[in-house]
């Protein structure tokens, strides 16, 4: 399968960030072309070669067979709020057009009374019937994660549900015990064999799920039906290219009962495609693309970094690691 696409040709980008997400302020991968169309390689440089290869996977499966049918043809969004002051929060969820609103906390020890502000900014921005999710990224321990939790819930006016609140699974799972906000796990769902555990520790209540470290959308569709849970469908900060997988994952999902964390878009300062082509959320929706975008030749051009090599010997890395069968 891998030698139809063009490895040679494949084209590295740095995209700055607007905001600092994930601790990274600039957005590195590469894009591919295949048969049926171009995809997105872009796992975080802190990952190692075997976990890149579930990432390599997608890209595959996007650029040279495309993705199952979908059941519907948008998906509502939520808008992602990064760790930034009450008043620039404010301006991104009351412009971001979305009804949900995703919450980044716990970024920094004692980040509690800028969190509470945070989340009290964006309820003024979403009225009382718009939704707020918080995402701690397992930064709490247990203790940490009940009281804070309910500290949150109260300046939210009621959490949608907190995502990986804590790192681990028994910790999720006593969380899940001991507060009434509901708990989505997203960390804890990386590889094919992670839902089932989640599932059976009782650990969480929604499965956040992304198809780029998954493998693609056929295994993150299996992944879904393994968790039996409601499933979340977000981003992992892809541009347009990578997204198109994302949304084709969330428009071939059996059921969807939340908005997903797909408008990411906004968080880089640009995107490889044409506008017209872009995902970027409009009254809270985004549509389910049959075929992934093509980037432009002058914004590839622009955001090509001047040192590729890196890129370029992790891609053969891992593409050997994919063709040994080696996928998460
Ligand atoms: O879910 C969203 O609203 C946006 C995507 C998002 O939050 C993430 C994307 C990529 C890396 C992660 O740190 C982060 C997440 O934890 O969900
Ligand atoms: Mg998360």
């Amino acid at each position: 399968m891998t030698n139809e696409i063009d490895f040679a040709g494949a084209r590295s980008y740095a995209i700055p960030m607007r905001a600092r997400f994930r601790g990274i302020t600039v957005r590195e991968g590469m894009l591919l072309e295949g048969p049926a169309g171009w995809g997105e390689f872009c796992p975080f440089a802190d990952y190692d070669d075997a976990t890149s290869a579930a990432w390599l996977a997608t890209a595959i499966e996007q650029c040279t067979m495309g993705w199952p049918e979908p059941v519907r043809d948008r998906v509502p969004i939520n808008c992602t709020v990064p760790t930034v002051n009450p008043q620039r929060a404010y301006e991104l969820v009351a412009s971001s057009g979305c009804r949900t609103a995703k919450v980044k906390v716990a970024d920094h020890p004692g980040a509690l009374a800028e969190d509470l502000a945070r989340v009290e900014a964006v309820r003024a921005a979403l009225g009382p019937a718009g939704a707020i999710r918080v995402d701690a990224n397992g930064a709490w321990d247990t203790d940490a994660a009940v009281s804070q939790i309910r500290q949150l819930d109260r300046a939210a006016h009621g959490l949608e549900y907190v995502e990986q609140p804590c790192r681990t699974i028994d910790e999720l799972a006593a969380v899940r015990r001991k507060v009434a906000v509901r708990v989505a796990a997203d960390e804890s769902i990386r590889r094919a064999e992670d839902p089932l555990r989640v599932a059976v520790a009782g650990a969480a209540d929604i499965a956040v799920i992304k198809c780029t470290p998954l493998g693609g959308v056929r295994r993150a569709l299996r992944v879904a039906e393994a968790a039996g849970l409601p499933c979340v469908v977000s981003s992992a900060l892809e541009t347009s290219v990578g997204l198109a997988a994302q949304l084709a994952l969330a428009g071939a999902l059996p059921e969807l009962d939340f908005a997903c964390g797909l408008g990411t878009l906004s968080l880089l300062e640009q995107d490889l495609v044409a506008e017209a082509d872009g995902f970027r959320p409009v009254d809270g929706y985004l549509p389910v693309p049959r075929t992934p975008p093509a980037p432009e030749a002058t914004l590839l051009e622009r955001y090509a970094p001047a040192e590729t090599s890196w890129w370029r010997n992790r891609l053969a890395r891992v593409r050997a690691l994919v063709d040994a069968g080696q996928v998460g």
